[in-house]
């Protein structure tokens, strides 16, 4: 502790002059609450009917939010080590970023314990809002290597969030930061690959597969980050398939709030792998 008023002679009223009181004898001490900005947190939950449910509703999304902004703030950190060839820390970011992903898929499992009739009772307080307006979630698919204009829906020009997607598709994608990281150790990386426009996307390559076989075959730290971006695919395509089915038992054939065909839109996502040379190998290992 460095604070000094909590002495007598310090709080003394006659002691005490305008300038022995800096910050740290004016400003209320740090707390739980105040550190972690509770009241902030536990006062954004606003639900729109008398449904006991919709809590549940909101609480879930806002969880989700938090892990996507904690995603993207790993995620960048993941791309700084990766360029500069650093496999530990890449490895352990991965870790991490593996872990969280599989607490966001498994956390569905609470939402699922909603029925039917319960999320009917004030779906249509939800209007047309729609998962489609998450927008660190459409930003977490262009770090991921998403480059389609499409994701720009739901989010009006010149505002904060189209900016955020804009400039995570004009960076360099994960993949693109992966295959700097192959040239740091000595993986001769295709010329049209590595120069390509980082603002459009990757097109599969036969001549990158070539070199991702070469770093399988080798089996030292690149082809265990390699895995791990394997997984982190598998485990996005996990978290589409847990969604769709968790839509599909809730409000089946229903149109999305957000005015798409619903499950039939999103059954429609399910097969776009983030790193499709990666899997394109796969027969060859
Ligand atoms: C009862 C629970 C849920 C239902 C019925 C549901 C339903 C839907 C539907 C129908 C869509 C298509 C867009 C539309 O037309 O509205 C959608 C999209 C989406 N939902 Fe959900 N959702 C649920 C929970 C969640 C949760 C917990 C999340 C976590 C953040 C989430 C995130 C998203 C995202 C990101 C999209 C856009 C997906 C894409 O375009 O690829 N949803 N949801
Ligand atoms: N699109 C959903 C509604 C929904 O799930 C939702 C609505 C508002 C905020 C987040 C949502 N979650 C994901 O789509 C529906 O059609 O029922």
């Amino acid at each position: 502790m460095t604070e000094t008023g909590t002495s007598p002679a310090d709080t003394s009223p006659t002691d005490a002059s305008p300038a022995d009181t800096g910050p740290a004898d004016t400003a209320a001490s740090l707390t739980y609450t105040s550190y972690l900005a509770l009241d902030e947190v536990l006062d954004a939950q606003h639900p729109r009917s008398d449904e006991h449910d919709e809590l549940l509703f909101i609480v879930i999304h806002q969880v989700y939010e938090l892990w996507f902004k904690q995603l993207l703030h790993e995620l960048t950190h993941l791309q700084a080590v990766l360029v500069k060839g650093d496999t530990a820390h890449a490895t352990r970011v991965l870790r991490r970023v593996l872990t969280i992903l599989k607490v966001i898929v498994a956390q569905i499992d609470v939402l699922e314990t909603m029925t039917p009739r319960q999320f009917t009772s004030f779906r249509a307080r939800l209007d047309a809002s729609s998962g489609f307006q998450s927008a660190q979630f459409r930003e977490l698919e262009a770090v991921l290597g998403r480059r389609d204009r499409r994701a720009f829906a739901h989010y009006p020009e010149g505002g904060e969030q189209r900016a955020r997607i804009a400039g995570a598709m004009s960076r360099p994608s994960l993949f693109d930061s992966f295959l700097t990281y192959l040239g740091t150790h000595g993986y001769t990386v295709p010329a049209e690959v590595l120069d390509r426009d980082v603002s459009q996307p990757v097109a599969p390559s036969e001549e990158l597969q070539r070199v991702l076989l070469a770093v399988y075959a080798d089996d030292g730290g690149p082809s265990t980050v390699a895995e791990y971006l394997v997984d982190l695919d598998e485990g996005l395509q996990e978290w589409r398939y847990r969604h769709v089915k968790m839509v599909e038992r809730t409000i089946g054939t229903k149109k999305g709030t957000g005015g798409s065909a619903g499950a039939a839109y999103l059954r429609g996502t399910l097969f776009d792998p983030a790193f499709p040379d990666l899997w394109a190998v796969r027969s060859e290992l």
